[in-house]
């Protein structure tokens, strides 16, 4: 094993709390909203997926990088997340299949982080004072200059980060001579969503973000798929209009997380920031259409306004979550066109919910 010298590293909150810490992964400085995960596994499948580009994940399971990484667990072709508090980063690893240590593949990827942090505290400290930026580095160590570098990291609120993340040219998935295609419009879609569709005999072809409904129609889908994504939907006039559109047109529609949000805001229904978003694999959530409860891997800061849905005359309620009473999914009144707030392709996750992919394929 190679000798790894620890050098000292420092988390500092936008409310002046300080964390010192190691340094893990690439030696640097790094900026964005610190939020934390509560799952057990997946941490490769979490860091590479790209609704949490522009977020500072803090893992609350103590061990992070023990069973390594590989090339097939990831959930887009590199790390989205913007740096990683964790309290045992190891190097050293064991799994048959890995290919790599954590410290390798953050090294090589360019991403920050800090380790040996008490996230049992810092846990407890976001839970009770809420989502806020904050700033790592294991290269400046003084608390002003960090300061002075997190006053100018702009909030969540408001900010579009989908263009970033999404793809640049269209792109196919899955098998031409498939039952069925869809148009995904690519807000920063997960892999495992695109493979869900495949082993239903469905071929997507995947659009960058800003493609028009009428762009997208020229190859005639029998369906839209609006995906996951950072970023604060409020702030993508493009896709809600392009969503209003294919409601216009009366196609099929499926939403997941960001895509929820933005079937909801082209029916009038406003989202808002959480105090602390729901990011686990571990959230009750009850389908109220069919009466059941499902076990769900989810992942937003981000969430639909609950009086706009309940007063709405567009939509109606098909789940919701059974911890604080959240909207976690809608249908579009007479339209072929749903949405949920969590990840039924729950890469990590269980798997209770992956009936909502075969739900929308049978509305093709
Ligand atoms: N997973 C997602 O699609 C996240 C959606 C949105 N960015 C949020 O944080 O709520």
């Amino acid at each position: 094993m190679i000798n790894y010298i620890k050098l000292p590293a420092v988390l500092l909150l936008e409310d002046g709390t300080v964390y010192h810490g190691k340094a893990a992964g690439k030696i640097g400085t790094t900026t964005g909203e610190i939020c934390f995960n509560t799952g057990m596994t997946g941490y490769q499948e979490v860091f590479t997926d790209p609704s949490y580009f522009g977020q500072i994940m803090v893992t609350t399971n103590a061990h992070i990088g023990n069973y390594g990484v590989t090339s097939e667990e990831v959930e887009s072709s590199d790390i989205k997340i913007a740096g990683l508090v964790c309290k045992n980063f190891n190097i050293a690893f064991s799994r048959k299949m890995s290919e790599q240590s954590i410290q390798d593949y953050f090294q090589e990827q360019n991403v920050v982080g800090i380790s040996d942090v008490d996230t049992r505290s810092l846990v407890r400290h976001i839970r009770d004072k809420g989502a806020m930026n904050a700033i790592i580095s294991s290269e400046i160590l003084d608390i002003d200059e960090l300061k002075r570098k997190l006053a100018e990291v702009p909030s969540m609120d408001g900010l579009e980060l989908s263009s970033q993340v999404s793809t640049k040219e269209p792109y196919y998935y899955g098998k031409e001579d498939a039952q069925h295609r869809i148009a995904v419009l690519d807000l920063g879609v997960k892999k495992n969503i695109l493979r869900n569709f495949d082993h239903r005999d469905v071929y997507a072809k995947v659009f960058p973000a800003k493609t028009s409904f009428e762009e997208m129609e020229k190859w005639a889908p029998d369906g839209y798929f609006i995906s996951n994504g950072p970023g604060d939907p409020s702030a993508m006039p493009y896709a809600i209009e392009t969503v209003k559109k294919v409601l216009e047109a009366d196609k099929p529609l499926f939403g997941i997380c960001l895509g929820h949000q933005l079937l909801a805001l082209a029916n009038d229904i406003r989202t808002e920031k959480m105090f602390n978003g729901h990011r686990g694999l571990n959230h009750p959530v009850k389908n109220v259409v069919l009466d059941h409860c499902e076990v769900t891997s989810q992942n937003h800061g981000f969430g639909v306004i609950a009086d706009d849905v309940r007063n709405s005359d567009k939509v109606e309620i098909t789940h919701v979550n059974l911890n604080d009473n959240s909207i976690e999914g809608i249908r579009v009144k007479d339209k072929k066109a749903f949405s949920v707030q969590y990840h039924p392709e729950s890469s990590p996750g269980p798997h209770d919910s992956r009936y909502l992919f075969d739900q929308f394929v049978d509305m093709m």
